[in-house]
């Protein structure tokens, strides 16, 4: 049986960059990887450096609506592929979007009749921002169950809490989940995946401040509970109504003067930061080369960072927001009046 470990966490929370720290490690050499990306414009394979045949990005938007068909087809060609001696691993990581519930996911390796007898669950890891969780987790249910699913929890971005902001977060994540133990992402990959398994799941400990009980594949309660829950977590995440959380990128044919970028991004994150749960983009820069991988989450905006080379397709910017109550023509016209551009073209 291989196992599959889940890798979930609200948007921007840092998945991306611990599933890179992870896979340096020796012992995740042998791990195949499948991303899952909220909306059409995936870029997370792109910003993962290491893409190879084991790296497999899911196309169709949320996990936990493609699952019974994407995440389930994409594991069993990844068996098929391993059974024909074309490829080899020992394990699965799944990352999902950081809108995603991660119980379909885990409930598909359970019940799938093809996929349980190959697969097993491998625990699940669940990044925690420890600067906009409070935010998160006061706003978003998705955010909750992540946390509540949770087998182990990583505490990211403590480098840039306020004092004593840890330690509360800590405890609220306790109480949220008391099973799973919280770890730093700074800590040694050993920590991070020591001893690591689905033990809250099997021990229903999961979730008790949020929801009292969420379902566990052996709780009982699958087909009525799961429903439920499954019909909240989309109402939070419907993907094309007015109400829910849309996707879309700006897609930039000219050169990008960085100050000027840098300015209205911090202005549009300042006014709208509570609204706009995550940006993030490749940029052309004028007088750079190689591209820069740009990050906001919420309020925050993240130090840029060089990329070695431009990925498949033209030398071009494109920068995608995940958001609510903003319309994609508002954000366009902001940013090519800001900027001065004229070829700025907003893709659904
Ligand atoms: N300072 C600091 N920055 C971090 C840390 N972890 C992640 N980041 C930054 O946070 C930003 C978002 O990180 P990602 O790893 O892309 O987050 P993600 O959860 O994969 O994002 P989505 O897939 O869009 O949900 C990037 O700029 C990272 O460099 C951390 O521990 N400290």
């Amino acid at each position: 049986m291989t196992p599959v470990i889940l890798l979930t966490g609200f948007l921007g929370s840092g998945k991306t960059t611990l599933l890179q720290r992870l896979l340096q490690d020796p012992s995740m050499a042998g791990a195949a990887v499948l991303i899952n990306e909220f909306g059409e414009v995936g870029l997370d394979h792109h910003l993962l450096d290491r893409i190879d045949d084991n790296v497999i990005l899911l196309k169709s938007g949320c996990i936990c609506c493609t699952v019974r068909g994407e995440v389930a087809e994409a594991l069993g060609n990844l068996d098929s592929l391993r059974a024909r001696g074309e490829i080899a691993f020992d394990r699965v990581v799944i990352e999902t979007t950081g809108l995603a519930d991660p119980y379909p996911v885990l409930q598909t390796l359970t019940a799938h009749p093809v996929l349980r007898s190959h697969f097993t669950n491998g625990g699940v890891l669940t990044t925690v921002d420890a600067v906009n969780a409070r935010l998160q987790v006061e706003h978003r249910a998705e955010a909750v169950r992540q946390i509540a699913a949770a087998d182990r929890i990583v505490l990211t971005k403590t480098d840039l809490a306020e004092p004593g902001q840890d330690q509360a977060l800590r405890d609220r994540l306790a109480r949220i989940n008391p099973a799973a133990r919280i770890v730093n992402s700074e800590a040694p990959v050993a920590e991070i995946l020591g001893g690591f398994g689905p033990a809250a799941f099997a021990e229903g400990l999961v979730g008790r401040e949020a929801h009292g009980h969420i379902c566990g594949p052996d709780c009982g309660h699958e087909s009525h509970n799961h429903a439920h829950h499954h019909h909240a977590s989309h109402a939070a995440h419907h993907h094309d109504d007015v109400l829910g959380v849309t996707s879309f990128s700006l897609v930039i044919e000219d050169e990008i003067n960085w100050t000027m970028f840098g300015t209205w991004l911090t202005l549009l994150l300042h006014k709208h930061g509570d609204r706009i749960f995550r940006v993030k983009g490749i940029l052309a820069l004028e007088g750079e080369d190689r591209p820069i991988a740009i990050h906001g989450v919420q309020h925050l905006v993240h130090a840029p960072t060089h990329m070695t080379h431009w990925p498949d397709g033209p030398r071009q910017s494109r920068i995608v927001f995940i958001l609510e109550g903003l319309s994609p023509e508002q954000i366009r016209r902001s940013f090519a009046a800001f900027m001065g551009l004229s070829g700025v073209r907003a893709a659904a």
